[in-house]
Order: structure tokens, then sequence, then C-alpha cells
């Protein structure tokens, strides 16, 4: 699958491990910037990534900032966009499995590359179960969304 891949200048350590974890995952990075440590603004690449997945040029997402926080919040503006914060394997396919989470976000000062690389491989090898109680409780969050 495609997978769309941004940060900012926080995430930016990050960028080059995480689009490595993609690629040795057997997937295709669209690498949408940043591209150097200049400071920049995490919302214009939550847009970035958002765009793509809106627009079917990439199945998932990845998303970079300091913390993780403020590109989480940027990406779950939009419509289609499931995003979460996972610092743990577990969380990182989980959340794939019963929540249809479709971007993980990362925290370039809070992680390290190689538990990078590890949330990267949990996330992208874990599929949606669709089981009818997660089914149920992903229309509940899609009916909230509607509402826009
Ligand atoms: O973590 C972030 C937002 O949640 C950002 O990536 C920034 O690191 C954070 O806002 C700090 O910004 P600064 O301009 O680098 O001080």
């Amino acid at each position: 699958m495609n997978v769309a891949v941004a940060c900012d200048h926080g995430g930016f350590p990050l960028k080059e491990a995480v689009l490595e974890a993609v690629r040795a995952a057997g997937h295709t990075p669209l690498d949408l910037g940043t591209d150097s440590p200049t400071s920049t603004d995490y919302p214009d690449y939550a847009t970035r990534v958002a765009a793509a997945i809106r627009a079917g040029q990439a199945e998932r997402g990845i998303l970079m900032c300091g913390s993780g926080v403020g590109i989480c919040i940027a990406a779950n503006k939009h419509k289609g966009i499931y995003a979460a914060i996972c610092h743990d394997t577990y969380s990182a396919h989980q959340g794939v499995e019963h929540d249809k989470m479709n971007v993980l976000c990362l925290g370039g000062r809070i992680i390290g590359t190689e538990l990078a690389k590890e949330l990267v491989r949990a996330f992208l090898g874990a599929h949606y179960s669709g089981e009818e109680r997660f089914e149920r409780r992903f229309q509940k969050t899609a009916a909230v969304e509607q509402e826009k």
C-alpha cells in the first residue's frame, strides 16, 4: 500500500527511519516533507497527509511532530482521518484492528528511531478485524463526524 509520511521540525529526526521502515515492510512511502530541521508548522503537514488519504493516493499515513500531540489533533480535524499517538506496539496494531486507525502519530522528541521502526511495523502489519462490536463503535464515531 501507499503510506503518506510527513512531519514538522520536531518529528524530522524520525523521518528517515520511518521511511525506511515503511519500505522494509513492503510498502511505498510518499514523502510529503518537511525536508529539514528548520522550524515549521505541524498543521500544514497533517493537511498534506490527510489530503493524500482522502484523495486515495495513500491508504494510511504516518505523522510526526515533537510530541505527536499537535499533529494528531490537526489530523483528526479532517474527515475520514482516524489518527492516534502510539508509543507502544500494542496500541499501534490494536488501534487499526479495533478502531480503524489510519494515521499513526509519533513524537520525535519522545521516542527513538528503533522504537519508531517497530511501531511502524506493528501499524502497517495490522488490519481492521471488522467484528460487529468494533464496527458498531466505529459507526457511532463516524456519526459524530457527519454532524460537522
Ligand atoms: O510537538 C509539537 C506539537 O505538539 C511540535 O512539533 C513542536 O515541537 C512544539 O510545538 C514545540 O515547538 P517549537 O517551535 O519547536 O518550540
